[in-house]
C-alpha cells in the first residue's frame, strides 16, 4: 500500500520546457515544418520525459505480466486455461510471437508470474504470485482490494529494478486466457460504454460463444457494480492480476521517468486504469498499435493518444512493443542527426507551417 500511494504522489507531468526545446530543434531541421509528422511528436514527447533534447535508447525491455482468470469457467475463451501456464513458460524458450519480434528489434523481455493458477517452477520467470488465478467475476469480485494493490506494487517494483539496471524504454505485455473478457469489463465500467461496443472475440470465438461472452461481461458488471470513480474497486471486482500488474508498470514508468509502450487491448485497459489514477501518466505513454479488439479505440480516445500503427494485430504478449521501439528509435535518430537550416545554408524567412502560419526560427 505504501509503495502504491508513494508512487501516485510522485508522478509529475513531462518537462514542457525540454519538449519546447525539442520542437525548436525540430523546426530548425532542414525540412518543411512538421513534415516528419508523428516522428516529430514522438521525439518531442520523449524529450519531455527525459528532460533532454538529444536522447538515445540504451536497452529495451518488455514486461510481460502473466495470470489466470477465474471467469474462463463461463466459456468466454475458446482456449483451455492451462495455456496461460504453457505460454508463460514458452516466453523463456524464445518461441512465442513476442520473443521473435523482441529478438529482431533487440529488446529484452521480463516474464512475471503475478498469479498463474498452476505454480510455475522456472527460474527465468519472476515470482510475484498474488493468488492462484482470480475468482470468477460472474460470482463476485476477482480479488480483494489488497490483492489488487499487491499486484500493482509488483508492477511498480519490477519497473524500478529495470530502470536501475539501465533500461531506458519499457514495453507492456501479458498472458492470461480470458483476459480480453476482463479488459472489456474494465473498459465498459470506466467509460460507461455498453459491452456491445467494447467486447471482441479475443483469441477467436464461435458466434454462439461470442453472444455468451457479452452476457457474461454484462452479468459481471451487474453483480459487482464497480465504482468507476474508484479504479482499485474496478480492477479488483472485474479485472485481472495481469491488468493490475501492468497498471503498476505504467505508474512506475511515470514515477521513474521512463517511456513506456502500450501493446494491445489488455495493456490498453491497464493504461486506462493508470491514467485514471493519475492523469500525468499519459505524458510517459506511447501506444504501439490499435488492437483489433473494438474496445481499444475507446481507450485511446479516453486517454487522448494516437496509436502509431494499425496492423489488425490481436495477439497481445507485448508483440506490438518491438515495432513501436523501432519507430521511436527512428524518431530519436532523426532529431539527433539531421542537419539544420543553418548547416544547409538555407534562408528561413519564408517558412510557414502547414496551417499557413509564419514560423520564426
Ligand atoms: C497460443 C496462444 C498464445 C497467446 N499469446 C497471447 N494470447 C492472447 O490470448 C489470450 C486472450 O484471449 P481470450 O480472452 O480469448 O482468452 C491472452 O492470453 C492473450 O495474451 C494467446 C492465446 C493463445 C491461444
Ligand atoms: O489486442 C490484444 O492484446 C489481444 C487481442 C486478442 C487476444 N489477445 C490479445
Amino acid at each position: 500500500m505504501k509503495l502504491f500511494e508513494e508512487t501516485l504522489r510522485e508522478i509529475y507531468p513531462g518537462d514542457k520546457d525540454a519538449e519546447k526545446k525539442a520542437w525548436d530543434r525540430l523546426n530548425g531541421l532542414t525540412k518543411p515544418i512538421g513534415s516528419l509528422g508523428e516522428l516529430e511528436d514522438i521525439a518531442a514527447k520523449f524529450a519531455g520525459i527525459t528532460g533532454k533534447v538529444f536522447n538515445e535508447i540504451e536497452k529495451k525491455n518488455i514486461v510481460i505480466m502473466c495470470g489466470d482468470n477465474g471467469v474462463v469457467e463461463e466459456g468466454v475463451s475458446s482456449c483451455p486455461q492451462d495455456l496461460t501456464y504453457i505460454v508463460t513458460n514458452n516466453f523463456t524458450r524464445g518461441i512465442t510471437g513476442v520473443n521473435v519480434l523482441a529478438k529482431f528489434y533487440k529488446s529484452d523481455i521480463t516474464v512475471v508470474d503475478v498469479g498463474v493458477k498452476k505454480k510455475i517452477d522456472n527460474p527465468k520467470v519472476i515470482d510475484k504470485r498474488v493468488m492462484e488465478g482470480t475468482n470468477n467475476i460472474v460470482k463476485g469480485p476477482a480479488m480483494t482490494r489488497e490483492q489488487c494493490i499487491e499486484a500493482i506494487e509488483a508492477g511498480i517494483d519490477i519497473v524500478e529494478k529495470l530502470v536501475k539496471s539501465g533500461y531506458s524504454i519499457l514495453g507492456t505485455g501479458e498472458m492470461g486466457i480470458g483476459n480480453t473478457t476482463t479488459s472489456a469489463a474494465i473498459i465498459s465500467a470506466i467509460t460507461g460504454l455498453s459491452v456491445e461496443k467494447t467486447v471482441g472475440k479475443g483469441s477467436a470465438l464461435t458466434a454462439e460463444a461470442f453472444e455468451n461472452k457479452k452476457k457474461v461481461i454484462q452479468k459481471a458488471l451487474d453483480v459487482n457494480k464497480p465504482n468507476e470513480e474508484d479504479i482499485i474497486d474496478v480492477i479488483s471486482k472485474v479485472g485481472g492480476l495481469d491488468i493490475a500488474g501492468l497498471c503498476g508498470a505504467f505508474l512506475g514508468a511515470a514515477r521513474y521517468k521512463v517511456p513506456i509502450v502500450i501493446d494491445g487491448i489488455i495493456a490498453s485497459a491497464a493504461a486506462l486504469c493508470a491514467y485514471k489514477l493519475n492523469k500525468n501518466v499519459k505524458d510517459y505513454m506511447f501506444p504501439s498499435h490499435l488492437s483489433a479488439e473494438p474496445g481499444a479505440i475507446y481507450v485511446m480516445k479516453e486517454i487522448g493518444l494516437t496509436p502509431m500503427l494499425n496492423l489488425r494485430m490481436r495477439l497481445g504478449e507485448g508483440s506490438g512493443c518491438p515495432l513501436a521501439f523501432s519507430i521511436i528509435e527512428s524518431a530519436l535518430y532523426t532529431i539527433n542527426n539531421m542537419g539544420t537550416f543553418d548547416d544547409a545554408n538555407i534562408v528561413t524567412d519564408y517558412l510557414i507551417d502547414y496551417e499557413g502560419n509564419k514560423v520564426i526560427n
